[in-house]
């Protein structure tokens, strides 16, 4: 009844269309916003190589999330394709208010006043969302705005109002981050914000259990979500935003305690030199692919696609070199939530990971993980699932073969694998769907969920396989187990040939 139901299941999953894999392997997050909340466009993305819809707390309002959340649902039902939902919370950023006309135009050398009194209606008063901001600048400090594109000096503070002259002019539009530099005042405020709990009830009161954290400093600030989760009886998976420097202090500590990481390199580039950022992203996605954590490098990846059909070519190495540095994902910011080539954009950057990754092997990897485990460092700290993941990639290698079946609880087993960033796809079989859920993040991992006991996944899942055409007869197919008794884990790998 077991392999019943295992294969009932399965076969739904295939049913909706042939089962088939996309054509890259590298998962694509989506920032979901006004250009892209409908069902329609959503399908469109999907059915493009979204992978991962993530919703920014720091706009808009419940209401309106709960709804792009059902279109989402909806949608990834139409394309018959799994997406996950990722809600990133707010986090102690500093920002500008609504503006009463967007955007407003800042001239370089005219003088603007900030507020943190009530602006609003007054077009020449920008509102700022932060009592203490007055406190935090004095005569001189230089104020960046949305990303560091446009900046700005102080001349005075003068109680709640803050007069400064634009240096750098450009496009302002509401809520935009704000970052300080020099003034004396220190911003003593913790990752996790009551607005953060406020945000996480929200995500998990809509059957969400996936959160990134904005501006984490420590993994302290991790085990405070986590707790706060549990307080509803809750288990969630926590992405760790790096986006400054005390981040990069502690960042063995924070990657030991998180599921998942993101280079946040919007608010990194103004939190650090900007052209520390780059060697940044290497060490960082270096550091997760040794402990198997899945890394999303975002932001600024396609970002002139935001107003043009075509990117530049600058943008279109950037993501080529994040997927050769070893990123799992890459993120989409404005290009999917206001910019006017949503779907398009999502198909450029699965067309440049197909191609990067089709040329990995050719270029050499850029960082030498297997290397890495095998002498040196990696030796000392060795585990089980290590010696297991090692094995899977030179059965790969040695055989050339293309599917790694890897049952799973935790996830473990898949990721470990899929750091190295295999031409072969990992599918993982999990009755967690929780689970599932978070292997959306994982480099070419496509997840399952289960039903049967683990005594029959074997035969269950070849069948599955084989009716899904994804395995030709005689071909040969690795899978992972738990076989020691009383122990956790994957700890033995098979090679199958397929009748
Ligand atoms: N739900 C939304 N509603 C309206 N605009 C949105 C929404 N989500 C994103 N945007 C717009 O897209 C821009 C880019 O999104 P992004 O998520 O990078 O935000 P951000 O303001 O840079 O903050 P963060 O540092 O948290 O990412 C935002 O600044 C905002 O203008
Ligand atoms: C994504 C994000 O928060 C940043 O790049 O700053
Ligand atoms: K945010
Ligand atoms: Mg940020």
């Amino acid at each position: 009844m077991m392999v019943e139901e295992v294969l009932h299941r399965i076969s739904e999953q295939a049913k909706r269309k042939r089962m088939s894999l996309p054509d890259h392997k590298t998962k694509i997050v989506c920032t979901i916003g006004p250009a892209s909340r409908s069902r329609e466009v959503l399908v469109r993305m999907i059915q493009a190589g979204m992978d991962v819809a993530r919703l920014n707390l720091s706009h808009g309002s419940f209401d309106e999330h709960r709804e792009t959340i059902r279109n989402i649902r909806a949608a990834a039902d139409d394309a018959g394709l799994p997406v996950t939902i990722l809600i990133d919370l707010p986090g102690p950023k500093i920002r500008i208010g609504d503006l009463a006309i967007e955007p407003l135009e800042l001239h370089k050398g005219e003088v603007v006043t900030l507020t943190t009194a009530p602006a609003a209606g007054d077009p020449t008063r920008i509102p700022v969302e932060f009592e203490q901001f007055p406190q935090l600048v004095s005569e001189g400090s230089i104020i960046y705005l949305s990303d560091g594109f446009l900046q700005l000096r102080v001349n005075e503070v003068a109680g709640s109002d803050v007069r400064a002259t634009v240096i750098v002019g450009g496009p302002l539009l509401s809520r935009k981050g704000m970052s300080i530099v020099g003034g004396g005042g220190v911003l003593a405020v913790s990752a996790l914000t009551d607005r953060d709990r406020e945000c996480i009830d929200f995500g998990l009161g809509e059957g969400l259990d996936t959160f990134s954290i904005s501006f984490i400093e420590r993994p302290e600030d991790i085990l405070r979500a986590r707790e706060h989760a549990a307080r509803s009886g809750k288990t969630i998976k926590v992405i760790s935003k790096i986006e400054r420097q005390e981040a990069l202090a502690n960042i063995d500590g924070i990657l030991r305690e998180t599921d998942g990481v993101m280079i946040a390199r919007g608010d990194l580039g103004v939190q650090i030199p900007i052209e520390e950022v780059p060697a940044v992203q290497k060490r960082i996605i270096q550091k997760a692919n040794i402990l198997g954590r899945p890394v999303i490098t975002a932001t600024q990846m396609l970002m002139s696609m935001t107003d043009n059909i075509r990117p530049t070519r600058a943008e279109v190495t950037d993501v080529a070199n994040a997927i050769l540095d070893g990123t799992d994902a890459v993120m989409l910011s404005e290009e999917t939530s206001i910019g006017k080539y949503p779907v398009e954009t999502v198909a450029m950057m699965a067309k440049i990971a197909r191609s990067t990754e089709e040329k990995r092997s050719s270029i050499g990897p850029g960082c030498n993980l297997l290397g890495y485990f095998r002498q040196g460092k990696g030796r000392e700290k060795i585990t089980v699932n290590d010696v297991v993941s090692l094995n899977v990639i030179e059965a790969l290698d040695a055989l050339n073969i293309r599917f790694v079946l890897t049952p799973t609880r935790s996830g473990i087993t898949p990721r470990n694998i899929s750091r190295f960033k295999p031409e072969a796809w990992v599918l993982a079989f999990t009755r967690n769907p929780s689970t599932a859920k978070f292997l959306a993040f994982s480099y070419g991992v496509r997840p399952f969920l289960i039903r049967s006991e683990k005594e029959y996944w074997h035969g269950a899942i070849l069948d599955a396989i084989r009716d899904w055409g994804l395995i030709e007869p005689g071909e040969r197919v690795v899978l992972t187990e738990g076989v020691s008794p009383g122990r956790e884990g994957t700890d033995s790998l098979i090679i199958l040939t397929v009748d």
